[in-house]
């Protein structure tokens, strides 16, 4: 293949005329199913990775500027414009680049086609790919709904990156604090709309942060300084990127609340223009660094639930090696950093798209390199956060630049995965809610609301039994309901209507859920705080169910790696371990009853232990643990029985 020193001016006519005929004999390109007025979700949402190609229109004298800087043939007039991408589809995205080369006879031309889920054209406006990208995902709402979405611009430098990145984070400043208003009222709605915010919908909370990764280092753009290198470079304290010891990565950076669209904005601005000051004194940085703007969003209705997040990521320009060899040291190592950052993103990302198409399991190596790591929440698959993720690869619109181009259409085509075709149901397997059908998720949720109006019964027990015994008297022992005799305080079949299983419930984000119980109350049995909480714990225990029949498999393949981690995330009791097959009894729900708070904590403190043991958890360790507490249990049982026999005798005697 040529390069495109050799492709100059004499060429361009040649390869025009095989161009126009290949033009000719193609079908007219396909544009988007619906017009951008008429439509309001893209058919893609449901996918976990989306991929989206963008191409430029190409800039005032850049074709001239692009001959002149690589090579000194004789001009022969102005040089013209002459395209390496033609966009063939918009949805599905299909770009077409072509790939100049050169033969004994003249010049020629390959055409080589990439698929994505969309495709953008030179004449596409910002608007436009942020209406079909963001707000088409309901990235916002997944936010603003605890999950995590994230948006990645790929491409070679000066292909545009930061021009859409930019412009997305202008709007998401724009619509995010209206679109949490009507969730928020929404929200407050749905447990009765008593709440001083009823009126503003504000009940979330935000914080910013802009971190720039600069090969291996990682620095705030937030932070403001006046400090200047000798090179008149401005510098910035090193930012840490680790995981801390419960597995968050939250590098210690200035972290700002905003509180509405001018306020994020104002923000935006600043971080943007500390990296624009950075890249005109340090050589265009911000084509060599990773720029990750992180919009964290608290419900404070919800406040056990974990932060939604919003991570806008404007990568480094992707170099090919023959271009970064005539650099500095500095630059090379950078550019070194740089390449291997997003070889390591390709392999996470293609490991989520493979992992989300076949539904089974797939190693995501995100901690092998800081860019991933800062990208935790949408690679760790043992985080319990719904995410999807968004790659927009960018291309430059020129001939001379498809050698590139080529590079980033197939660093990012892969990521297109077609959702998992219908398999029909999954045999049943009681460790995994995917496989329940609508009677086995209405039973295991009617146990689950029996477990907590059973505890709230025996808790009104002890209080009268105690007043009982004050006055001298002797309660009757709470006998166990006949099944269906509970009051529930919910009607279980508004929260899994028919034709709904527990995997429907499992795709919902936790407010939502906790919108259907609340709107499932039934009567003054449980109070709407009652119903959040108990809401909260129950999609907490689904989603841990789901997520342990997730991981099963690679706890297999992978046992000598640490064991799913027994967090607390939604403040409910008893996580670990399968109840369905190992405990499923009245004896382990009473016991559960007794221990109440408690139960949780113990299991807790076993985990650590065993975990700074280095012991094997969920074979041995846990096992024993619930045999201790059952032992225990059993002991308090029978001597309490024995106490009230001896009593009753004694009674019986007077
Ligand atoms: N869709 C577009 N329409 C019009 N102009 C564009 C478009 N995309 C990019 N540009 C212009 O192209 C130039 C390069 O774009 P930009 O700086 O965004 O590229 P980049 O990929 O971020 O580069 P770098 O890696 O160097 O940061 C800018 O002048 C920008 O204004």
């Amino acid at each position: 293949m040529a390069s495109s020193a050799t492709l100059t001016t004499t060429h361009l006519p040649q390869l025009r005329t095989i161009l126009d005929e290949w033009n000719a004999k193609r079908p007219t390109t396909k544009g988007f199913s619906v017009p951008l007025e008429q439509f309001q979700y893209a058919p893609n949402a449901s996918k976990d990775v989306i991929v989206a190609f963008r191409t430029r229109p190409p800039l005032p004298n850049e074709a001239a500027d692009k001959f002149h800087a690589e090579d000194d043939a004789p001009e022969t007039g102005p040089v013209e414009f002459c395209a390496g991408i033609t966009v063939t589809s918009a949805e599905p995205g299909v770009f077409v680049a072509h790939v100049p080369g050169m033969k004994w006879s003249g010049p020629t031309l390959t055409h080589k086609t990439y698929e994505a889920d969309l495709a953008f054209a030179p004449d596409t406006e910002n608007e436009e790919v942020y209406q079909r990208t963001v707000i088409a995902n309901d990235m916002l709402s997944l936010a603003l709904s605890g999950g995590v979405g994230c948006i990645l611009a790929y491409g070679q430098t000066g292909s545009g990156k930061t021009y859409t990145m930019e412009s997305v984070e202008h709007r998401v400043a724009r619509d995010l604090f209206e679109r949490a208003r009507i969730m928020g009222k929404k929200f407050i709605a749905s447990q009765g709309g008593d709440h001083p915010a009823a009126e503003t919908g504000d009940i979330f909370e935000f914080g910013v942060t802009f971190l720039e990764l600069l090969g291996k280092s990682a620095s705030d753009l937030l932070e403001t300084t006046e400090q200047v290198d000798e090179q008149g470079n401005p510098v910035r304290t090193e930012i840490a990127v680790r995981e801390d010891k419960i597995g968050n990565v939250r590098p210690n950076l200035i972290s700002s609340t905003v509180r509405s669209s001018e306020e994020l904005e104002e923000l935006i601005n600043k971080a943007l223009s500390h990296r624009r000051t950075s890249a005109t004194l340090r050589n265009a940085t911000s084509s060599r660094s990773h720029a990750l703007l992180t919009i964290t969003i608290k419900n404070t209705l919800l406040p056990y639930a974990d932060e939604g997040q919003l991570i806008l990521v404007d990568l480094a320009g992707s170099e090919r090696y023959e271009d970064s060899k005539e650099h500095d040291k500095q630059r090379m190592d950078e550019a070194k950093e740089n390449n291997k950052s997003l070889m390591n993103l390709k392999e996470c990302v293609r490991a989520k798209a493979k992992m989300a198409a076949e539904d089974g399991f797939v190693h995501i190596p995100w901690r092998s390199n800081k860019l991933t790591m800062l990208l935790k929440p949408i690679f760790d698959i043992e985080s319990r956060q719904p995410s999807k993720a968004m790659i927009i690869a960018h291309v430059s619109p020129h001939i001379q630049d498809t050698v590139h181009s080529t590079n980033t259409l197939s660093y990012a085509a892969p990521f297109k995965t077609v959702p998992p075709k219908p398999r029909g149901p999954q045999p049943y397997d009681a460790k995994d809610p995917r496989t329940w059908d609508h009677d086995k998720t209405i039973e295991w949720l009617t146990k689950q609301f029996t477990k907590n109006a059973m505890k709230s019964r025996l808790a009104e027990w002890k209080v009268k039994e105690k007043q009982a015994k004050l006055a001298g008297k002797t309660l009757k022992p709470l006998v166990e309901p006949a099944p269906g005799e509970l009051d529930l305080g919910v009607d279980v079949l508004k929260i899994c209507p028919p034709g709904s299983t527990a995997k429907n419930l499992g795709m919902l984000y936790t407010p939502q859920f906790v919108e259907r119980c609340l709107e499932a109350r039934t009567g003054e049995t449980l109070r709407k705080d009652e119903v959040k909480s108990v809401a909260m714990d129950i999609i907490g225990d689904l989603f841990y169910l789901i997520l342990t029949a997730k991981t099963r498999k690679r706890n297999e393949i992978m046992r000598s790696r640490k064991t799913i981690a027994v967090e607390e995330t939604y403040g409910v009791s008893p996580r670990a371990g399968d109840p369905e097959t190992m405990y499923d009894t009245e004896e382990f729900l009473e016991a559960q009853i007794f221990y109440a708070t408690d139960w949780g904590k113990i299991i807790m403190a076993a985990k650590k232990k065993c975990d700074s043991e280095g012991k094997e958890w969920s074979l041995d360790v846990y096992p024993k643990t619930i045999e201790d507490m059952m032992q225990k249990f059993r002991a308090h049982r029978d001597a309490a029985a024995k106490q009230e026999a001896e009593k009753k005798a004694r009674e019986e005697e007077t």
